[in-house]
């Protein structure tokens, strides 16, 4: 009698509290959109920018498409409206409203991520920020860009080339790709070895909160030590604290010259040391040091992705390195290039078969397209599963070699399974890109890839997301890369900012 009469008490306390704490495990579900909602949202924003199913005439399933399936078409939502808006207050105006409803919210840039990250795991409000596209300002002396965040990051990069700037980002994927979209997900790249991550050249960010209030730190200062710097909190939260609208960032003064050039090493044990002299003989020039292997190579040429050396020059070659260089004196920084070529394909034991140095902008950019092409390549070869791990450099071949042969062993190394396993990436940041080319997507190849893929990378101490993400791919598999303590601060700090759960529902964080 006693007894239950406790437990009823303890009943009665404790669901009301966690109630109003939000706590995730009694949260009340998302809602669905309904027909009010849309009728609502065209009170907000013109018809133009409001795109649904449930509302006639607006758009069809197929029109929703491309918004609810992700660039690798691995990740499928059922997301029965996108809405597109222009402004800030626009933005802040769908978000209070959808925090009143509980409506679940993903914000939506370019779309190109690799993790699922951008695109619906159910029928959740889709807000794509593409009309959000204006540069704000930009002050050439100081290289501050202020931009919403919207804005295709090739077109910032044009608009800031006569003023002798560049963005202190590079991506395979920046003729899509949005700033609003890099800065959430923490995009890496190609210039990362030299100018480090978002989180350094971003200066501050406006964005809107869950609730609709919009925090406004759009600054455009280097400096500001008052206390917690929560604009850190944003850059890769993968849009599950808020929806970024703006963005301050530093932007490099251009470098004078470039060069670049592609070498072919017989053996993946020559990278180490090639990269050991390269970082020696070049020292400030060195602006990027990329591999990719002979798997990814081979596709990369298969698929057209610029032209690199002739087959006699790809001889042999167990994998490729791309470098370049970046600096304030052209004749100086070719001088030390071809200093480095010499000693290269001079010593008693080359670490190198050849080297092809770009001659001009277009063998320049055409050696770059065979780095970056790689992943262009893979999705035309087939479908595929994309691990970007953080490993020591020295095991990149080791990690590549194993999975492969995991995958043979379990007989899944053939053409109507899983046709090549791959390796590419950024050498400079131990960064390696391992790819699965699969002929479809198969729940026996994922069985066989993960865990397996996470454990191995746990085993060498890595991270199982270098600068992807974790997305709805890899939310699940957080605890192999960061300890109890941190997730779970991780979980307080969005049960603060988000209590209901609904930025980006199942990204990040289960
Ligand atoms: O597709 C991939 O796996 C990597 C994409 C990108 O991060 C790259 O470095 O090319
Ligand atoms: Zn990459």
């Amino acid at each position: 009698m006693f007894g239950s009469r406790i437990i009823a008490r303890r009943l009665a306390v404790v669901p009301r509290r966690w109630a109003h704490s939000h706590n995730p495990s009694t949260r009340p579900p998302l809602s669905s959109v309904t027909r009010e909602d849309v009728e609502h949202f065209s009170k907000i924003l013109p018809s133009s920018a409001v795109l649904s199913t449930l509302a006639s005439e607006t758009a069809s399933q197929a029109e929703l498409e491309p918004y609810n399936t992700d660039w690798i078409g691995r990740y499928h939502g059922k997301s029965t409206t996108v809405l597109k808006p222009q402004t800030t207050k626009q933005v802040s105006e769908i978000m209070r409203y959808c925090y009143e409803r509980g409506i679940g919210v993903v914000p939506q840039g370019g779309n190109t991520g690799l993790v699922g990250g951008s695109v619906p795991l159910k029928d959740e409000l889709v807000v794509n920020l593409g009309n959000m596209s204006k540069v704000r300002s930009f002050d050439p002396v100081s290289g501050a860009l202020v931009a919403d965040a919207g804005c295709v990051l090739e077109v910032l990069s044009e608009y800031i080339a006569p003023h002798g700037h560049i963005m202190p980002l590079d991506l395979g994927a920046k003729g899509s790709c949005m700033i609003g979209g890099n800065v959430a997900t923490n995009a890496g790249g190609l210039r990362l070895l030299r100018y480090g991550s978002l989180h350094g050249s971003v200066l501050g960010l406006e964005v809107v909160l869950p609730d609709g209030t919009i925090l406004d730190g759009l600054s455009t200062l280097r400096k500001d030590n008052t206390g917690y710097d929560l604009k850190q909190l944003f850059i890769g939260a993968e849009g599950t604290l808020g929806i970024i609208t703006g963005v301050s960032i530093l932007t490099p003064p251009a470098p004078r010259a470039t060069n670049n050039v592609l070498l072919a090493l017989p053996s993946f044990d020559n990278v180490l040391p090639l990269f050991k002299k390269a970082r020696q003989q070049l020292s400030e020039i060195l602006s990027a040091f990329e591999f990719v292997d002979r798997t990814a190579y081979n596709l990369a040429v298969k698929h057209g992705q610029g032209k690199a050396m002739s087959e006699e020059e790809a001889e042999g070659a167990e994998c490729f390195i791309l470098l370049e260089t970046s600096g304030g004196d052209g004749k100086h920084d070719e001088e030390k290039l071809t200093a480095l070529l010499e000693d290269l394909m001079g010593a008693d034991e080359p670490l190198i078969t050849t080297g092809v140095i770009s001659q001009s902008p277009a063998q320049f950019a055409s050696l770059w397209r065979l780095r970056e092409g790689v992943t262009e390549a893979v999705s035309k070869e087939g479908k595929a599963y994309k691990y970007d791990i953080s490993i020591p450099l020295a095991s990149f071949k080791e990690v590549v070699d194993t999975t492969r042969e995991h995958l043979r062993k379990l007989g899944l190394l053939r053409e109507d399974a899983v046709k090549h396993v791959l390796g590419y990436g950024h050498v400079g940041d131990s960064n390696l890109h391992l790819n699965i080319c699969a002929a479809s997507y198969s729940p026996e190849i994922e069985t066989a890839l993960e865990p397996f893929v996470y454990e191995l990378t746990a085993s060498y101490n890595g991270s199982i997301s270098a600068e992807h993400g974790l997305g709805a791919m890899k939310a699940h598999a957080i605890h192999y890369s960061k300890g109890g303590v941190a997730v779970d601060l991780m979980k307080k700090l969005k049960n603060v900012i988000d209590p209901k759960g609904i930025m980006n529902p199942g990204k990040v964080l289960e």
